[in-house]
């Protein structure tokens, strides 16, 4: 995806394929580079769907962000181009889709495959952390999986630098807010913490830990962590999520820990 000659792409650089995904904000295609055939996915953001002071500071800070990401399990951005109507994100094409389609398909996951993606996802946090990357929305629908099957974090629309307080003016699922972002605190790199805990409950269980009726029930659960752990949960992966599911985000369990946890040890074994 060298573009040395041309100093940016446009829509005319691209065969463009089925839709891969709708989002609130615009659609993902399958595209391929007419020169070289390189297939990747293409995001289309509506300019009119965001306002333009914000979207473009927001897609230079996210392209900024990504460009410097270089990891087996963080989805390659290689740049953007706009037209006037909206804005295009070339992207690595992730080739068995999001990860929340495939545990909608399998109802959960077995420890096994569960253990693998907490891995691997604690790795790609690690790395962004080192790069001083505060990921804050780790959910299934932005998590893709690879062509080996190999998970990879996408969509650093919402990350910042660390520490931040900016407020969180998504309005996705509240599912996998930590305690301190409902409460506008200062946050940090812990609520990406805080979220693998949610996260390693979904893959286990099919449903997010804190689901309720209504999005108040939802900030009392989150608050007070309230969370009932199925029978068929492991001892381990029990022990696992209580320790990263803290409200406290100092007492929270530190990522390289989480790779030393028995239930990682166990079930995801380096080299796997
Ligand atoms: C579904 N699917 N299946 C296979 C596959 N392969 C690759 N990608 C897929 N999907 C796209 C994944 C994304 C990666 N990076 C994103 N980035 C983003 O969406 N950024 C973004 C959003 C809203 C607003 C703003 C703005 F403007 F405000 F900054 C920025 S989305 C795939």
């Amino acid at each position: 995806m060298k573009k040395d000659d041309k100093k940016s792409w446009s829509l005319t650089d691209f065969d463009l394929g089925r839709p891969l995904g709708k989002g609130k904000f615009g659609n993902v295609y399958l595209a391929r580079e007419k020169e070289s055939h390189y297939v990747v996915a293409l995001k289309v953001l509506f300019k009119s769907q965001i306002l333009d002071s914000e979207i473009e500071h927001q897609v230079r800070r996210e392209v900024e962000i990504q460009c410097r990401l270089r990891h087996p399990n963080i989805l390659r951005m290689y740049g953007y181009f706009h037209d006037e109507k909206r804005i295009y994100l070339i992207l690595e094409y992730a080739k068995h889709g999001a990860l929340y389609k495939l545990l909608k398909e399998r109802g959960r996951f077995d420890e096994k495959t569960a253990a693998i993606y907490v891995r691997d996802l604690t790795k790609a946090l690690m790395y962004c952390h080192t790069k001083k990357v505060i990921h804050r929305d780790i959910k299934p629908e932005n998590l893709l999986i690879g062509h080996n099957w190999e998970l990879k974090i996408a969509d650093f629309g919402w990350s910042v630098h660390s520490p931040s307080s900016r407020r969180m003016t998504l309005c996705g699922t509240l599912d996998y807010l930590s305690p301190e972002m409902i409460e506008g605190k200062p946050h940090n790199y812990s609520v990406d913490i805080w979220s693998l805990g949610v996260l390693c409950y979904e893959l286990l269980v099919g449903l997010p830990p804190f689901e309720a009726k209504d999005s108040h029930q939802t900030y009392t659960k989150i608050r007070y962590v309230i969370i009932k752990y199925p029978e068929f949960i492991s001892e381990k992966a029990k022990d696992l999520m209580s320790r990263l599911l803290v409200v406290n985000p100092e007492l929270r369990l530190s990522l390289s820990a989480v790779l030393q946890h028995p239930w990682i040890l166990e079930n995801a074994p380096e080299g796997v």
